[in-house]
């Protein structure tokens, strides 16, 4: 019998409950309208399951601050304990990762050594920001090549997050055409394929669909296989080099130099590894992607952002993140659109570890919770027009970015004990990449008289937000010099 009776939510069908009503390309709308019907708190049902959904504010911030101990657990399914479970088994099991471990004490010393691992901070970051520039260089010439020519950008700027992510991994700036890249980028496409066959929610559901020649299953097999088996030669590299002593100051390698001293054990560094690889990967390449479909609907914000770039930085150097201080109206640019296509529309899925509640309703102890930051982003009581791109959002009436605290109903990603791990990464790369590419090139419309539409309420939901194909046409600013550095 439910545990939720006293929470609203459509009615389903008695066996499956919700399961059959769910619009898996549009989920998070469709939430977003069940929301508005049943209110800020409400649930659905897939067969045994019940989820509770948030979506406003005021809620979301009870479970993701004010309760973020009682809501920081993960609800994984059968897919996601297979693909992240024991290493080189043909089994699921308990993930060891950052992104989808439950919430422990393991869990939280994963999350400390990954940071540490990372050097976000310090001259960690000056490191960073060097991989980072030379892949976004890579990815300007790569745009230029197609000589005026239509082309569809989200391959090249896929490729340049992933290599920089390999890059960190790796400690050291990996070639297009090497091993590595072409490993990962295999491994990346056999996802690809599996979201494309669909149903790892049915997986979820009837695990043993697996014994019945499902292809979603095979597909999920042969990503594990690849992925585990280029992680153990990542961790058996690391081991070497440690031993050498000749250091490549990878993250990887820190992780080994954990393992070593007995702080993370080999699932940890195995799963946080491919973390790093993943969890970055999508979100950034989609979020920037989108924003280059806003781009060609909004000249007129191009031209801002250019005339701030040329101002602050002229054509003589490349962007550097201190830049951001003397560029507020870049920064809100893209903090604009980080709320307008919320790239992770429904966060990572939570569980309560505790009995607790939410907007007056009680919620017992391991209940699965999805956060809509969709909905959140798109609320007018918030956002006056909010599926408009509008960047004086986030500019206070002097010009000035608002500072986060005024920045309500807004946090692309998430918050508390389970915000994202490579936020403050996440954030130098945008504007990095933005700053770095309308420095040197306009980005146009194909067709001006025929432009893609930018509305993000349209993308295909598949755990990103993204966007239908289409193309842009690059021309090169006279302004930029040709790269002196
Ligand atoms: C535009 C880019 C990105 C966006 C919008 C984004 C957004 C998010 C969101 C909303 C969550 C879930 C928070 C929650 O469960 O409440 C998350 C988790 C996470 N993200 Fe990101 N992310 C981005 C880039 C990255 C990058 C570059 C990394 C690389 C390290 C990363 C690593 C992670 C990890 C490991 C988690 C799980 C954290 C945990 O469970 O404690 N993300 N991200």
């Amino acid at each position: 019998h439910s545990k939720l009776r006293h929470i609203p939510g459509p009615k389903g069908n008695i066996l499956v409950g919700n399961a059959l009503q769910l619009d898996k390309d549009r989920l998070y709308i469709q939430l977003q309208e069940w929301g508005e019907t049943y209110g800020n708190v409400f649930k659905v049902q897939l067969f045994r399951d019940e989820i509770v959904v948030v979506s406003a504010y005021d809620e979301i911030k009870e479970v993701l601050i004010d309760k973020s101990n009682d809501f920081a657990g993960r609800r994984n399914g059968y897919t996601m304990e297979y693909m992240y479970g024991p290493v080189g088994e043909d089994k699921a099991g308990a993930p060891q990762d950052v992104s989808f471990q439950d919430y422990s004490a393991e869990y939280v010393t994963c999350k400390k050594f990954t940071h540490q691992a990372l050097k976000q901070y310090g001259d960690g970051m000056d490191k960073i920001v060097s991989l980072a520039m030379d892949e976004i260089q890579n990815c300007v010439t790569d745009f230029l090549s197609h000589g005026g020519n239509p082309f569809d950008p989200k391959e090249s700027v896929y490729r340049c997050t992933l290599n920089i992510m390999i890059g960190l991994i790796l400690g050291k700036k990996v070639e297009h055409d090497s091993f590595d890249f072409k490993e990962v980028y295999k491994i990346l496409n056999i996802g690809q394929e599996m979201n494309e066959c669909g149903d790892s929610l049915a997986l979820d559901i009837f695990p043993w669909l697996r014994f019945c020649g499902n292809r979603t299953y095979k597909a999920l097999q042969n990503f594990k296989r690849n992925k585990d088996a280029l992680l153990v030669s990542w961790i058996q590299q690391s081991e070497i080099s440690l031993q050498s002593g000749e250091r490549s100051n990878g993250a990887c390698e820190t992780l080994v130099q954990y393992l070593r001293e007995g702080k993370l054990s080999y699932g940890n560094v195995h799963g946080i590894v491919s973390d790093i690889l993943f969890a970055g990967v999508s979100t950034t390449s989609t979020t920037l992607t989108a924003f280059f479909l806003v781009l060609i609907n909004k000249p007129a914000v191009q031209e801002k952002i250019q005339e701030e770039i040329d101002r602050v930085i002229g054509g003589e150097r490349l962007p550097t993140l201190k830049d951001r201080s003397n560029m507020p109206y870049t920064c809100a640019a893209i903090l604009e659109a980080l709320r307008y296509t919320t790239t992770l529309a429904l966060s990572l899925p939570h569980r309560t570890v505790r009995d607790t509640s939410v907007g007056g309703f009680s919620v017992p102890n391991d209940t699965t919770v999805w956060v809509n930051l969709w909905a959140m982003h798109h609320d007018d009581r918030y956002f006056e027009d909010p599926y408009t791109y509008r960047v004086e959002r986030f500019l206070g009436e002097d010009g000035d970015l608002l500072p986060p605290n005024e920045r309500k109903s807004f946090l692309p990603f998430g918050v508390g004990r389970r915000v994202c791990l490579g936020e403050t990464l996440a954030r130098a790369r945008l504007f990095l990449f933005v700053a770095s590419l309308l420095q040197k090139v306009d980005i146009l419309p194909e067709n001006e008289t025929n432009i893609p539409d930018p509305d993000p309420a349209k993308f295909n939901y598949a755990m990103v937000n993204i966007p239908t194909p289409f193309n842009i046409v690059v021309k090169q600013r006279k302004l930029w010099n040709g790269g002196a550095k």
